[in-house]
């Protein structure tokens, strides 16, 4: 039943969307248990990532699974169909390799755009688009990051790049126009029905970042 499976969340976490977005591809239902996580973190969440205290985290019959990406490839492992990730090994490690750069790369660049003061920012967004490109650059042609159809890395990617219009407001540039298969492909997700249901509204997302921005001293 649905409570064999609560997600941890918190509303405006890329991380916890992409969970939200492989349960909706798998169309496992679960109960969302909503965490705040400044005026304090639950019990349960305490008690579940004891090592990083984050959300998300999944609970499984009760079983927490941790880390965003882990989490995703438990979802894909344990509710089969639609597949997100190829049978092949090799392909499965590029896909990993793909989730990685994203972490590490993307995210830590676009988290810089709208924590940069203005004489900083001109750096952050050439530094952010010329990431983007590698990113662009394995896309290549395909419609999505796994070929044919939309998968795992397309997930790891999407639920960072629906906070990019905030980026775009707060660096100046559209993504468009320096990675245009990129942006096209952004568009071909947002039409998804697991995508789109599950991602905040832009306007919210806004509001909670110039929110953050000021908590931490940026004007
Ligand atoms: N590598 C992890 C990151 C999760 C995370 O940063 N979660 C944040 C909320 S989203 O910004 C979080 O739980 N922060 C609470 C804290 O840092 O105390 C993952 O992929 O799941």
């Amino acid at each position: 039943s649905k409570h064999d499976v609560v997600l941890l969340d918190f509303w405006v976490s890329p991380f916890c969307i992409r969970v939200k977005m492989a349960l909706a591809e798998k169309g496992v239902a679960y109960v969302n248990q909503e965490e705040d996580l400044h005026l304090g973190k639950s019990r349960s969440l305490i008690r579940s990532n004891p090592v990083y205290q984050k959300v998300p985290v999944l609970l499984h019959n009760g079983k927490p699974i941790c880390e965003s990406t882990n989490i995703v490839y438990y979802i894909d492992e344990t509710w089969p169909s639609p597949p997100l990730l190829p049978s092949c090994p090799y392909a499965r490690s590029r896909a990993r390799f793909w989730a990685n750069f994203i972490d590490k790369k993307v995210f830590e660049a676009s988290s810089k755009i709208w924590m940069s003061k203005k004489e900083e920012k001109d750096v952050a967004n050439k530094e952010f688009i010329e990431i983007l490109k590698v990113l662009e650059g394995a896309l290549g042609e395909k419609d999505y990051f796994g070929g044919d159809n939309f998968g795992f890395v397309d997930i790891i990617a999407i639920s960072v790049a629906s906070r990019f219009c905030t980026y775009e407001k707060f660096g100046g540039f559209k993504v468009e126009d320096h990675c245009p298969k990129f942006a096209a492909w952004m568009k071909r997700c947002m039409e998804r029905e697991s995508v789109s249901k599950v991602l905040p509204c832009p306007e919210d997302v806004h509001e909670f970042l110039i929110m953050l921005r000021m908590m931490h001293g940026i004007e």
